[in-house]
């Protein structure tokens, strides 16, 4: 029998995770190395606030030694450089994340590729990508990378099954579309400009909503006891927290869904997390 409307929750297996983590950090602290993450935000976005306290908050549980770098949003493209030139030098940090989105007067591109890739836990310099799309070993993006370990939690085989991922951004559509299809689905890509969308998303096996467009997977967008993965970040018309997919419609036909909150967010902490760790282990095996 086809299970209804079970709920993937990230919430909880990012509990799960940064536990698992808690113990390999305690022991590459008995080793000698603490691992430790820099986290650079420019300016005063709400959000970004939010989830940069989120970061901070997850490296305290596990132990992982933290730096909060805030910088005003007048802040020279070249001044950002320069400070993570110092950050790419510290021995003391394994992991660099530059929050974004950056305000206009910088561009994302030149900062991520600033950042030594070997401390890239974000999995977005180009090295990191590039590596990704070869099949090399890389920090795998956190959004994508947690996407693929609550599917593998939940149980859900992917060889041989239909993804269909809506979005095509550097930091999730294409990833997430690249690691499916290294697990052996078939995945077709759509984004904001694909026409009868629903043509397509109705094939889905599992659905990746990553627009960040409220509702804009409804009921019609599905097939019935498919596997549902919403990335959206929105905000309702009553300003409430809320994803690409109308939950409510959609839950009672599919067999899977992730809700917003308590999906996807929190296992991208997680998986940064993951990534920070993983830096300072490469780090203890060549000391
Ligand atoms: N340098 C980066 N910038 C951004 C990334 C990223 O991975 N690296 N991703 C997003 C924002 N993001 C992480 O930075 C992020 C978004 C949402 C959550 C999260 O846990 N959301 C909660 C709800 C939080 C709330 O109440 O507002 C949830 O879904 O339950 C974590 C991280 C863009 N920028």
């Amino acid at each position: 029998m086809v299970s209804r409307g079970e709920i993937i929750d990230g919430k909880g297996m990012a509990a799960e995770i940064r536990l698992e983590l808690k113990e390999k950090t305690e022991t590459l602290v008995q080793q000698g190395v603490r691992p430790g993450l820099a986290v650079v935000l420019v300016g005063e976005d709400s959000a970004s606030q939010t989830y940069v306290r989120g970061k901070i908050k997850a490296c305290n549980e596990v132990g992982v030694y933290s730096e909060l770098i805030q910088l005003p949003e007048d802040t020279s493209e070249k001044a950002l450089l320069a400070r993570i030139d110092q950050l790419n030098q510290d021995q003391s940090i394994h992991g660099i994340l530059v929050q974004l989105p950056l305000p206009a007067q910088i561009s994302p591109d030149r900062v991520i590729a600033a950042i030594d890739p070997e401390k890239d836990v974000d999995g977005f310099h180009p090295i990191q990508a590039g590596r990704l799309l070869t099949g090399l070993d890389a920090y795998l993006p956190c959004t994508p990378h947690g996407i693929l370990r609550m599917l593998k939690r939940s149980g859900i085989a992917l060889e041989g099954k239909h993804a269909v991922v809506v979005g095509r951004s550097n930091i999730v559509g294409k990833p997430v579309s690249l690691l499916l299809q290294r697990e052996n689905a078939t995945v077709t890509m759509c984004h904001s400009r694909t026409r009868e969308l629903s043509s397509y998303t109705r094939q889905a096996d599992i659905l990746v909503a990553a627009v960040g467009r409220y509702h804009m997977i409804g009921a019609e967008h599905v097939k019935e006891g498919a596997v549902v993965i919403d990335v959206g970040m929105n905000r309702s018309p009553e300003g409430k927290l809320a994803g690409d997919v109308d939950f409510e419609a959609v839950r009672p036909l599919v067999s899977h869904i992730t809700p917003v909150p308590g999906g996807v967010g929190p296992m991208t902490i997680a998986m940064l997390l993951y990534n920070t760790v993983q830096s300072a282990q490469r780090v203890a095996s060549l000391t």
